[in-house]
């Protein structure tokens, strides 16, 4: 039998020993991920160890040696930038407004993440995975027509089914930095929810946009269970501790950023923390990004582990399934900007 199956589950309230309230980190950890399949159960669980260090006190930490490679990166890269070059016309065409289950084109000021602002100074394009029923989220893609865009969709998707492969990987890894089994999350990702985005942030027009309310994207928390991140060598995403104090999350060639979400905050009771974050391009140029938001099957209920509760630190969220939490906290996003 595997050893990883042997770990016994850890004791009610057992993962609150590792709480920190005062997590006022000034760096954001680097992971080396090359143990990440390593068949030696002690490698991978070093590896654990420090996404759980990372998961605990920052909720956010850089991978490298990392499994995707840089050919697709680029070569999607170039297809976003191809997609962004597109008329207004043509994109609007594919309005995320028009969709049912949030997927297709976010105009500039399309979205606003953070309620106390006025739009968020970024266009985006948003695909999953294509989920036949009828559950919130579930269904088609929306892409551009063939003759307007050839070959971006197999572009997208090339590097989509690589870095969902990627995402599941860390599943079981999470699950040993939460000392549980490592299958833990196999019957809850079944199908998962990956929802990518591709991102494009103009510069900010310091005259017309620095009043501070808008920017590339408001303060939030992400809100799945975590985000893989690749972000180009522009700069702007800055991270939250718990001092209020921004750090910035400087891009590092070859690296992705990996970030908690809600719904492991949820399941977690807070232990794994959901660390707000923002992006302000002030560069000049045009930035790219791409998030993968990975969650369990929307059927599943984010309820805490017995690990992160006590007395003491009693459960702090109502309990919901993901695919409702997700649909509120994406109908809230777009309201502001929802035509009636
Ligand atoms: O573009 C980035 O670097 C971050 C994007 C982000 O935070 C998001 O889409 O939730
Ligand atoms: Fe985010």
């Amino acid at each position: 039998m595997d050893a990883h199956l042997t770990i016994p589950s850890p004791a009610p309230g057992f993962l609150l020993a590792n709480e920190r309230t005062e997590s006022s980190f000034e760096e954001i950890p680097v992971i080396d991920f090359s143990d990440a399949s390593s068949k030696n159960v002690t490698k991978r669980r070093a590896l654990a160890d420090r996404i759980r260090d990372a998961c605990v006190n920052v909720g956010f930490f850089y991978v490298k040696n990392h499994p995707i490679t840089e050919a697709t990166i680029a070569d999607t890269i170039r297809a976003a930038g191809d997609f962004f070059a597109l008329p207004t016309p043509t994109k609007l065409a594919l309005d995320i407004h028009k969709s049912a289950n949030f997927k297709g084109y976010t105009a500039l000021l399309g979205e606003n993440t953070d309620p106390t602002g006025r739009g968020d100074l970024h266009e985006g394009f948003d695909l999953g995975w294509e989920q036949q029923g009828d559950g919130p989220m579930t269904g088609v893609n929306v892409w551009p027509l063939e003759a307007d865009l050839p070959g971006f969709r197999d572009r997208v998707l090339a590097y989509y089914r690589q870095a969902v492969e990627f995402g599941q990987s860390l599943f079981p890894l999470f699950a040993l930095a939460l000392d549980l089994p490592e299958n833990f999350f196999d019957d809850k990702t079944t199908k998962p929810a990956a929802i990518m985005r591709l991102l494009h942030y103009p510069p900010q027009r310091p005259a017309v946009d620095d009043d501070g309310r808008i920017i590339g994207i408001g303060a939030h928390t992400d809100y799945e269970c975590f985000t893989i991140l690749w972000q180009d060598a522009v700069g702007g995403l800055q991270v939250q501790n718990a001092e209020g104090k921004w750090i910035d999350a400087i891009p590092i060639p070859g690296t992705f950023v990996i970030n908690l979400g809600d719904q492991f905050a949820r399941w977690t009771n807070d232990v794994f923390k959901s660390t707000v974050h923002r992006v302000t391009n002030r560069s000049g140029r045009e930035r790219y990004s791409m998030p993968l938001f990975f969650g369990t099957d929307y059927n599943v209920r984010l309820e805490p582990l017995p690990s992160c509760v006590s007395p003491e630190y009693p459960a702090k969220y109502e309990v919901v399934t993901a695919g409702e939490y997700v649909k509120r906290r994406l109908e809230e996003t777009y309201a502001h900007s929802k035509a009636d």
